[in-house]
C-alpha cells in the first residue's frame, strides 16, 4: 500500500504530466502505424512489463520476435515510446546524430543524484564535449598500457590471496583443491582495488578484506536503488521530464528506499573524493593515475573551459562507479558462460601455456599488452566478446528526440496497416527506448543462432557485413557514439588480465546444485545475477572452483 506521501506524489505526478502533455502538445500519433504489445496497465503501460520482469529480456525478446527491430510500447498514462533493436536505427541515433538524441531528464537526474551534478555521464551537448575532451587523455592507449603491470599484480592477488585462501577454507580441506562459493564479491573487490589504484593511485585494500569504507558504500547499491521500483515512483518520475533538473535534485530528500540510498551514497562519495582522493592525486601530480592526468589536462585548459572543482569531484565518483561494478559483473557473467562451456576454458588455457613459453624465452617475467592481444587474442577475445554480447550489463538505454526527425531501419517492419515501414518519422520530444539486450541478440544482426553461445562468430568476416554500430566487435554493450563508454578499453584489459590469472590456475564449473539454484539476470542497473526465488541471497553467482596446482 502506498503511504499518504506516496499517494500525494502519485496524484501530483499525474497532474503535472497532464499539464506537461497539454502544454507541449506532444504529438503521440506519429507512431500510429507502428505495431506493439498490448498494454497491461493504464497507469504504467508496458513499463510494468519491463521494470517488473523476472529476467532482462523476458518481454523484449518475444516482442522483437513478433514485431521485428522496432515496436511501440505504452508508457505512463498511455504515452507512446518507440522501442528499438535495429542496427541502422542504433547507428543513426548514437553515431550519425551526435547529440540530437539526448538523455531524458529522468535518466540524467538518477545519475546526478547518485554521482553528483557535475559528472560526465549526465552532461549534455557542449558541456559533455568539454568534459570528454579533458577526460580523454586519462584513457589513451599509452596510458592504458602503463596500467598493465598493476593489473597483473592485482590479478595475481585474486589468484593467490583470495581464491587460494577460499579453497583452503572450503569444504575440501584435505586436498584444498575444490570449493563452491559466490565468486562475485571477490571480483567486485578486485575491480575496486584496480580502479582505485589506476584511477587515483590509492590502495583501498578491498581484496585484503580489510575494513574498506569505499567497498561498504557500494554494497547492495543496485538492488537498493534501482531494482523493482514501487509503481508510485515510476509514475512520479514521469513528471521529471517537465521539471528543470536543479529543482529535481531535491527529490533526493524524499523518504523512500531509492532516494535515501542515492543520497547517502552521494554524500559519502563527495566526502571521500574531497578528503581522500583529490588531495592524494594533487600530491602526486607527476603520477600516471587517471585523476592526476585529468588534473593536468584541466590545468592546461583556458579558464573558460576548465572543469570546476565540483565537476572534478563528480568525475571521481563517476570513474569509481562506472569502472568497478561494471567490470566485476561482466566478468561474473563471463565466468558463468565458461563454467557452462569448459571446452573453451581448455582452449584459452592452451593458448596461455604457449604465451607463457614465449614470455620466458624472451627473459621477461610477465605478459605484455601485446601478449594479451595475440596469440591469446584468438580464444580469449572471442569468448570474452561473446559473453559481453549475451550479457550486456547496461541492458537498456534511453534517448529523446531534440527535433522532428526520421529514423532509418536496417530491416523494414510491417505496420498496422500492412505497409512495410523502412523509416520512422518521430516528433520532437519522442521518447526512445533502446534495448541493448535485444539488439545484441537480434537475428537480423547476428544470424539465426543469435541467442546461442558461439564465440566463433567473432572470427572471419561476419562482422564486416554488419551495419557498423558498437565500439567493440559491433556489440552495443559499451554503447556507441559521442556518449559511449570512455573506459571500455580499460575494462577489457582488466577482464583479460584477471581472466588469464584465473584460468591459468583454476577450473570453473557449475555447482552440483545448479539445477536448484536458477540464476536470473535481474532488471536492476548493471544486471546483477540473483538466485530465482531467493532475494535474501543478494547478488549471487556460485561456481565450483577447482585448483589446478595440486
Ligand atoms: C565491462 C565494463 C563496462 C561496461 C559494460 C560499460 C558500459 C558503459 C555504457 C553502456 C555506457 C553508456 C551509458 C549511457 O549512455 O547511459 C558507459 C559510459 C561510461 N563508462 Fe563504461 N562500461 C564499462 C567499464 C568502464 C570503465 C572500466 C570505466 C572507467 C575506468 C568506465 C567509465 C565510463 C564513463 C566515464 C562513462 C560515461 C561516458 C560519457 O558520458 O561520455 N566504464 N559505460
Amino acid at each position: 500500500m502506498p503511504t499518504f506521501l506516496q499517494s500525494f506524489f502519485y496524484a501530483l505526478s499525474a497532474f503535472v504530466f497532464l499539464i506537461g502533455w497539454l502544454l507541449l502538445k506532444r504529438n503521440f500519433r506519429s507512431l500510429k502505424d507502428i505495431r506493439g504489445p498490448s498494454s497491461p496497465s493504464v497507469w504504467l503501460g508496458n513499463l510494468s512489463n519491463i521494470r517488473y520482469e523476472n529476467e532482462v529480456g523476458d518481454n523484449e525478446f518475444p516482442w522483437m520476435k513478433e514485431f521485428g527491430g522496432a515496436w511501440r510500447i505504452k508508457g505512463i498514462l498511455g504515452e507512446d515510446h518507440l522501442m528499438l533493436a535495429d542496427a541502422k536505427a542504433f547507428q543513426y541515433i548514437f553515431q550519425t546524430s551526435g547529440y540530437r538524441f539526448f538523455k531524458p531528464n529522468d535518466y540524467r537526474t538518477d545519475e546526478k543524484m547518485m554521482l553528483g551534478p557535475g559528472g560526465i555521464g549526465s552532461a549534455h551537448g557542449d558541456v559533455h564535449q568539454r568534459h570528454r575532451r579533458i577526460m580523454n587523455p586519462s584513457f589513451s592507449t599509452s596510458q592504458l598500457k602503463s596500467f598493465l603491470p598493476m593489473l597483473l599484480q592485482y590479478s595475481a592477488k585474486v589468484r593467490t590471496s583470495t581464491l587460494a585462501t577460499k579453497l583452503k577454507e572450503g569444504e575440501f580441506p584435505n586436498s584444498a583443491v575444490e570449493a563452491t562459493f559466490n565468486i562475485y564479491p571477490w571480483l567486485a573487490r578486485a575491480t575496486l582495488d584496480i580502479i582505485s589504484d589506476a584511477g587515483f593511485a590509492l590502495d583501498v585494500g578491498a581484496l585484503d578484506n580489510s575494513h574498506s569504507p569505499l567497498h561498504e558504500a557500494y554494497d547492495g547499491i543496485f538492488l537498493d536503488s534501482t531494482m523493482y521500483p514501487h509503481a508510485w515512483n515510476l509514475v512520479f518520475r514521469t513528471l521529471w521530464r517537465y521539471v528543470p533538473i536543479p529543482i529535481l535534485l531535491f527529490v533526493r530528500y524524499m523518504p523512500s528506499r531509492e532516494y535515501t540510498r542515492f543520497r547517502q551514497f552521494n554524500e559519502f562519495m563527495r566526502k571521500y573524493a574531497r578528503n581522500v582522493i583529490l588531495p592524494n592525486s594533487q600530491a602526486k601530480l607527476d603520477s600516471k593515475d587517471m585523476m592526476s592526468v585529468l588534473i593536468r589536462a584541466n590545468e592546461a585548459e583556458s579558464p573558460r573551459m576548465k572543469l570546476a572543482e565540483f565537476e572534478v569531484l563528480d568525475q571521481i565518483s563517476t570513474i569509481l562507479f562506472a569502472g568497478h561494478e561494471t567490470t566485476a559483473l561482466s566478468l561474473t557473467w563471463w565466468l558463468w558462460e565458461l563454467a557452462k562451456y569448459p571446452e573453451y576454458q581448455e582452449r584459452i588455457r592452451e593458448e596461455i601455456v604457449t604465451a607463457r613459453a614465449k614470455v620466458s624465452q624472451r627473459g621477461a617475467t610477465d605478459f605484455s599488452a601485446s601478449d594479451l592481444e595475440e596469440p591469446l587474442a584468438c580464444s580469449l577475445f572471442t569468448v570474452l566478446q561473446e559473453a559481453l554480447r549475451l550479457h550486456p550489463i547496461v541492458w537498456h538505454l534511453k534517448r529523446a528526440a531534440s527535433q522532428d526527425d526520421v529514423i532509418p531501419l536496417a530491416v523494414p517492419v510491417v505496420g498496422k496497416s500492412g505497409k512495410m515501414i523502412t523509416e520512422i518519422p518521430v516528433k520532437k520530444g519522442q521518447l526512445i527506448d533502446l534495448s541493448v539486450a535485444a539488439y545484441n541478440r537480434n537475428p537480423d544482426v547476428w544470424g539465426p543462432d543469435a541467442a546461442e553461445w558461439r564465440p566463433e562468430r567473432f572470427l572471419g568476416d561476419e562482422q564486416t557485413k554488419m551495419t557498423a554500430v558498437g565500439m567493440h566487435g559491433n556489440i552495443m554493450t559499451f554503447s556507441a557514439g559521442v556518449q559511449s563508454c570512455i573506459g571500455w578499453r580499460f575494462g577489457i584489459l582488466t577482464m583479460q588480465a584477471i581472466s588469464v590469472a584465473l584460468l591459468e590456475n583454476f577450473e570453473f564449473h557449475l555447482p552440483p546444485n545448479a539445477k536448484d539454484l536458477k540464476i536470473a539476470r535481474k532488471p536492476a542497473n548493471a544486471m546483477p545475477p540473483m538466485v530465482e526465488g531467493k532475494p535474501e541471497m543478494g547478488i549471487w553467482m556460485g561456481l565450483t572452483v577447482k585448483s589446478l596446482s595440486t
